[in-house]
């Protein structure tokens, strides 16, 4: 008898993959709207300074090769098919949900490549799905996994990244530096509907620190919308600022938020931030991302498998 197929649908943020694609891109990220002019030539030059173009289809592209893999050598008795949906580029989580269709898909877990739940992020994600799903007619049933931010592995995966981090100063030193865990900052209307963004930020720091016995970290806010609207902060430039005031020379980074390389953390915090910290005789290290890195992988496809239990 052939195995029944289950479905992941992995979701990702997406990236222009031409030049030309980032206008229709930035469009869809703001909803429709196209940028103004001098806001798409902005974005552009911000991918330029980072080699053109961001990494970040390759490595959604590797994690999900890897993810599926992973979930085969986990639990050989099923079959599994990792489909990539994406929030902001081709192939969009509705082309994704319409081809599982096709392909007969009736069971399937979907997950994020994001490990903390907002209502403007995985909340958004699912979202996307569950009105694909309605109107492709299937697949019957999608159960998500809605955090996987203190998810053992993946706590063990981090704190590894952070050791390494860290372990780039004297051992009689280290203890002085500071460690920064980052996410997308997000309105800060968000704190009024009760989310658990900011709280399962400042989970995923602990947890990491404490299996390195690491006392001295908070955690900052990066990338903020330019818009007139208050965004969570402290921002990362004025986290850094204010650790210089205090008489800190060193900085550990960790842009806990985010799992791949790519342009929120190859400009904003390897290109911006370390600007800012040399301008200021401040070391900066910045925490390694998972990307396709196999401890992470087993993480994410630990949780998978943990949903897929309780259906
Ligand atoms: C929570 C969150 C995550 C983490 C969770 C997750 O991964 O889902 C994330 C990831 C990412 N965000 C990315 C890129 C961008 N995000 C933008 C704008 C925005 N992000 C937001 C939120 C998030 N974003 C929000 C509320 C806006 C304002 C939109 C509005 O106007 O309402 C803009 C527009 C210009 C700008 O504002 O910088 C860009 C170019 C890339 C890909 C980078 C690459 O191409 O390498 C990635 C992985
Ligand atoms: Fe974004």
């Amino acid at each position: 008898m052939s195995k029944k197929v289950i479905g992941i649908l992995a979701m990702a943020y997406g990236t222009p993959s031409s030049v030309e694609e980032i206008l229709p891109y930035y469009t869809h990220i703001r909803r429709g709207r196209p940028p103004e002019p001098q806001q798409l030539q902005e974005l552009t030059e911000r991918y330029e300074a980072i080699g053109g173009l961001s990494p970040l289809n390759e490595i959604t592209a590797a994690q999900a090769q890897g993810l599926e893999r992973t979930l085969h050598e986990l639990n050989p008795a099923a079959d599994y098919r990792v489909y990539t949906g994406m929030k902001h580029a081709h192939p969009f989580i509705e082309e994704t949900v319409q081809q599982m269709v096709a392909d007969g898909i009736e069971e399937a877990i979907g997950v994020v490549w994001a490990p903390h739940y907002s209502t403007m992020s995985i909340g958004t994600y699912i979202k996307s799905a569950e009105e694909a799903r309605e109107k492709w007619g299937g697949p019957q049933a999608i159960s998500y996994v809605e955090s996987w931010h203190v998810q053992p592995l993946f706590i063990d995966s981090t704190a590894k990244r952070v050791a390494a981090a860290l372990a780039q100063f004297p051992a009689e030193e280290r203890a002085s530096v500071p460690v920064v865990f980052t996410a997308h900052s997000l309105p800060e209307r968000i704190l009024q509907l009760g989310d658990p963004y900011p709280r399962q930020i400042e989970e995923t720091g602990a947890a990491v620190t404490a299996q390195i016995g690491h006392n001295n970290w908070f955690t900052g806010w990066q990338s903020a919308g330019r818009t007139p609207e208050p965004w969570l902060g402290p921002d990362i430039l004025d986290v850094i600022r204010e650790q210089h005031a205090q008489g800190v020379t060193s900085i550990v980074i960790c842009p806990v938020g985010f799992v791949s390389d790519h342009l929120e953390v190859q400009y904003d915090i390897d290109i911006e931030a370390k600007q800012l910290a040399d301008e200021l005789g401040m070391k900066l290290v910045r925490v390694a991302s998972p990307n396709d890195e196999p401890l992470f992988l087993q993480a994410v496809a630990t949780a998978v498998l943990e949903q897929a239990k309780k259906g």
